[in-house]
């Protein structure tokens, strides 16, 4: 079947069972392997019904969201982190409507303390909490994820720990704010995640985008215990181009400023594509992969001048 029949749609894959009947060599483990794999091969994402996410607890989150963009910016600012792309992300250029505050290596419930203190000195009530909970499910649900794609290749689950050991997980409250006067709706241009993996969640306003193989772009709705699982440049160079990184984007239009949330996997050590995913068909195609320097190189003049920043990073040359 040519890819040109392939539904407008992408594919949903139900976690709800995740630690009852889904665990491992479960049959529903088994079957759903393979449908993580097959979308990721695919599309470079799935959507992800999972009902841990119930509307009580993302209103909640969302609530706390709406709260954390009405704390003062000088105060949102102090938010400061050495690596790039954590921390507090301002408006830009390219993104002027849009602003980002992370927490960095969560679900830890020091690190949210922190962060609580930084941004509400005088208390916040249930932001650690519902906070806590949020990161909680989203991570485990990220390394159930990973989990399934090492053993959907055949290799052995002990490097899968040896990879999630050295990857953290950073939570990004977004805001998209609504023009004062704009002739454009794209709010986030097209673009890949540099880092491994990631997770977002939309709520009442939706406007993200995916774009196929074929090159178009399917609009992601927002859905009640729904959340869409990307793979990042990260997991591209892993599969050595089996999987490739999701291409998306953020339109929003009307009146009402955009929530969303993202849950960013970085891994934090140096990875080599497995054995497993090298044959005569998939002849290596990138180097030893230093997570961090590629974040660092992205930064640079040399990544801007490239056509793709992860293979002029660490691609094989012949
Ligand atoms: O807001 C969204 O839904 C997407 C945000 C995004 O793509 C990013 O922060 O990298
Ligand atoms: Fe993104």
């Amino acid at each position: 079947m040519g890819s040109t029949s392939l539904p407008k749609e992408l594919p949903t894959i139900n976690f709800s069972s995740l630690g009852q009947d889904l665990k491992p060599g479960s049959s529903s483990w088994v079957s759903t392997c393979k449908q993580v794999r097959c979308a990721l091969e695919e599309y470079g994402c799935f959507i992800a019904l999972y009902q841990q996410l119930s509307p009580q607890l993302v209103d909640g989150m969302f609530g706390q969201s709406r709260d954390l963009f009405e704390v003062p910016l000088e105060t949102r600012v102090k938010n400061t982190s050495e690596e790039p792309y954590r921390g507090y992300l301002p408006p830009t250029p390219r993104t002027p409507l849009h602003e980002g505050i992370a927490i960095d290596n969560i679900p830890c419930p020091q690190e949210t303390q922190k962060f609580r203190e930084l941004m509400w000195p005088h208390g916040k009530p249930k932001f650690c909490e519902i906070t806590d909970l949020f990161a909680k499910f989203l991570g485990d649900f990220e390394i159930t994820v990973e989990k399934m794609l090492f053993e959907s290749f055949g290799i052995p689950q002990e490097q899968c720990e040896s990879l999630t050991s050295s990857n953290s997980h950073l939570l990004r409250f977004l805001k998209y704010r609504t023009p004062e006067d704009s002739d454009t709706d794209l709010r986030f241009p097209g673009h890949t995640d540099k880092n491994l993996t990631t997770i977002l969640v939309q709520h009442d306003v939706g406007g993200l985008e995916i774009k196929t193989k074929d090159g178009e772009w399917i609009s992601v709705e927002s859905a009640p215990s729904h959340c869409l699982f990307m793979a990042g440049d990260g997991l591209q160079v892993w599969s050595n181009d089996r999987i490739k990184a999701c291409h998306h984007q953020v339109k929003h239009c009307g009146n009402k400023a955009r929530y969303s949330m993202g849950m960013f996997t970085f891994n934090n050590g140096v990875f080599q594509v497995p054995k497993e995913l090298v044959d005569e068909s998939h002849p290596l195609l990138y180097n030893r992969f230093d997570s961090r320097g590629f974040m660092r190189f992205y930064t640079t003049e040399e990544s801007r001048k490239s056509k793709s920043p992860i293979k002029a990073y660490c691609g094989v040359t012949k």
